[in-house]
C-alpha cells in the first residue's frame, strides 16, 4: 500500500517549502523564496503522521484579555488553548496579593494606581462610577475618570447611609426600610465543653436591640469569652438558641428567628495585633484588611461591594462633613501593619472584622493593653460605631465604656448571666471604681 504525506515546510529565514512525500519518493512540489532541493534531500521528511497542522492557532481577540482586568490584553506568546482562564502579566505577578487595579484610563498616575479594584468602569453608569470612585477615595487613592462625578445631595445622602439609590432617592424620597427592628436573643443557652461533666454556663438568657451597646463583666474564669465564643459561632451550645428576631413597632414578632451564623458575626479577640499576618515583605495594611476575601471571584459587581465595605469600614465618606469610622484614613494603606501603634492596631483588628459587615460585633476586653490616650481613641471609635452596628463587648473598664453602655450583665462564677444595669452604681460616684477593683483583685487572686 502506497502512503502519502503532504509537508508544509517553514524555515526561519523566510523560506516557504511544500512537500509530498509519497512512500517511495520525496519531491517538493511547490516553493517560496530559494529553491530548497539541497534541503529537501539532505533532510528527507520524517513519517510525522498523515496530517500536520499548520502553527498555533489564532484565537479569537475576547479570548486574548486577562480574565481579571478586562483592559490588559494577554500576550498572545504561548496560548494555551486548554486554560480557560488566564491572566495579563501585571495581574499574574500580583497574583498571591490581589488582581491589578487596571481602571482602563490612561490618566491614572502609577502612583495613584488604585490597588483594590479592577475592571472598566469608564462605561460603567454613573451611580456605579460615583460609588467606586467614594471607594476608592476613602482607600487613599484618586481614580481619575473623565469627567469627575459629583454626587447631588440625595445620591450623596443615601450613599453615606448604605441605602441603594433609586429612582425614589432623586425625587427627594428616599426609601427606608421596613419598619420595626431586630434584637439579638440568647435563650437559655447551656454549655459543657466535650469530655467533662461540668457546665461552663447555665442556662443564660439575654437580649440586645439593633444598634445598641451590651457589656460583659465579670470576675475572671466566670465564662465570659466562652459565652462571646458561642456567640460567634465557634462552638455549639449544648442547649438553647442563640437567633435574631424581628420585630415591628408595636414589640410584636415578624416571622420566625433566624439562627445567628458564623457569617453573621465579626469577633475580635483580646490583643488582636498578637495574631495578624506573619511578616513578609508584602504585608501590608490593606493586605490584612482584604485577606479573608475570595481571590478567585472576578466578577465586578462582588468587587464593587467589597471596596464598598471596604470604604464603609475604613471612613465614611470623603470630605469633613462626614464622621471617620475606624479612622485608618491617617495611615498609608501600604504601610506595614507591625509599624503601627497599638491603638491603631486596635483599629486595623476592628475594619478587618467591619469589612464582612457584621450583624453583631463582639469585641474581647477591647481597651486591654492600651495607653490611655490609645483607649480614649477606642472609646471614641466605638461611640462612633454604635450608631451603625450592634456591639456586645467583654471588658473589666467599666468606667471608660460606662457613657456607651445600653445594657450591662454580670457574669458570675459558674457561668450564670444577671442583668446588672450600671447607671445604678453611678449614682453613688465611686461605686463602679469599687466594681472594677472588685473584679480585677479577684482576677490576681486567681492567678
Ligand atoms: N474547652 C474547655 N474545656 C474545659 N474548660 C474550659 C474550656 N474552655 C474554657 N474553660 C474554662 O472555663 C472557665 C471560663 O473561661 P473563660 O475564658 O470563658 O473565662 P473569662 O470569664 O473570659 O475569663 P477572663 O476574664 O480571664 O478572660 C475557665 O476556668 C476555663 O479554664
Amino acid at each position: 500500500m502506497m502512503m502519502m504525506w503532504h509537508i508544509d515546510v517553514w524555515d526561519p529565514r523566510g523560506f516557504h517549502a511544500d512537500f509530498v512525500a509519497t512512500s517511495d519518493k520525496t519531491e517538493i512540489k511547490t516553493t517560496e523564496g530559494p529553491k530548497l532541493n539541497g534541503f529537501a534531500q539532505s533532510s528527507p521528511p520524517r513519517r510525522l503522521g498523515p496530517i500536520l497542522k499548520p502553527g498555533p492557532p489564532k484565537l479569537p481577540s475576547s479570548r486574548l484579555r486577562c480574565c481579571a482586568c478586562p483592559y490588559s490584553r494577554v500576550q498572545p506568546t504561548r496560548p494555551k488553548p486548554h486554560r480557560r482562564r488566564r491572566r495579563c502579566r501585571r495581574c499574574r505577578r500580583r497574583r498571591r496579593v490581589r488582581p491589578c487595579g487596571n481602571l482602563g484610563s490612561s490618566a491614572a498616575s502609577p502612583s495613584l494606581r488604585p490597588r483594590v479594584l479592577c475592571g472598566g468602569l469608564r462605561d460603567a453608569p454613573t451611580g456605579r462610577r460615583l460609588r467606586v470612585e467614594l471607594a476608592m477615595q476613602a482607600v487613599g487613592t484618586a481614580a481619575a475618570f473623565s469627567p469627575a462625578v459629583t454626587p447631588s445631595p440625595a445620591r450623596r445622602r443615601a450613599v453615606d447611609s448604605g441605602r441603594r439609590f433609586s429612582r425614589s432617592c432623586r425625587s427627594g424620597r428616599v426609601s427606608v426600610s421596613a419598619a420595626g427592628y431586630s434584637q439579638l436573643e440568647v435563650r437559655r443557652v447551656s454549655y459543657r465543653p466535650p469530655g467533662t461533666e461540668q457546665n461552663l454556663l447555665n442556662e443564660i438568657s439575654l437580649n440586645l436591640k439593633e444598634k445598641s451597646f451590651g457589656l460583659l463583666f465579670g470576675r475572671s474564669g466566670s465564662g465570659k469569652t466562652t459565652l462571646l465564643q458561642l456567640l460567634a459561632g465557634l462552638s455549639e451550645p449544648t442547649h438553647g438558641t442563640i437567633c435574631i428576631q424581628k420585630y415591628n413597632d408595636s414589640g410584636n414578632p415578624m416571622g420566625p428567628p433566624e439562627l445567628l451564623t458564623a457569617q453573621r458575626v465579626g469577633i475580635v479577640f483580646q490583643f488582636p495585633e498578637r495574631f495578624e499576618l506573619p511578616l513578609s515583605p508584602l504585608n501590608t495594611v490593606l493586605e490584612e484588611i482584604t485577606f479573608g476575601w475570595p481571590r478567585q471571584n472576578t466578577d465586578f459587581l462582588f468587587r464593587e461591594k467589597l471596596a464598598l465595605k471596604l470604604q464603609n469600614a475604613i471612613n465614611s465618606v470623603v470630605t469633613n462633613d462626614y464622621p471617620s469610622k475606624v479612622g485608618l484614613n491617617g495611615i498609608s494603606l501600604e504601610e506595614d501593619p507591625q509599624s503601627l501603634s497599638g491603638g491603631f492596631k486596635r483599629r486595623l483588628a476592628l475594619a478587618i472584622q467591619l469589612v464582612q459587615t457584621p450583624d453583631l460585633l463582639l469585641l474581647d476586653e477591647p481597651l486591654a493593653g492600651l495607653d490611655w490616650k490609645a483607649r480614649a481613641d477606642v472609646v471614641n471609635l466605638l461611640k462612633d460605631l454604635k450608631k451603625d452596628h450592634t456591639i456586645l463587648a467583654v471588658s473589666h473598664d467599666l468606667r471608660e465604656l460606662y457613657p456607651l453602655v445600653d445594657r450591662s450583665w454580670r457574669m458570675e462564677m459558674g457561668g450564670v448571666l444577671k442583668e446588672e444595669a450600671l447607671s445604678l452604681q453611678i449614682k453613688d460616684g465611686r461605686r463602679l471604681q469599687e466594681v472594677e477593683t472588685d473584679i480585677l483583685c479577684a482576677a490576681n487572686v486567681g492567678q
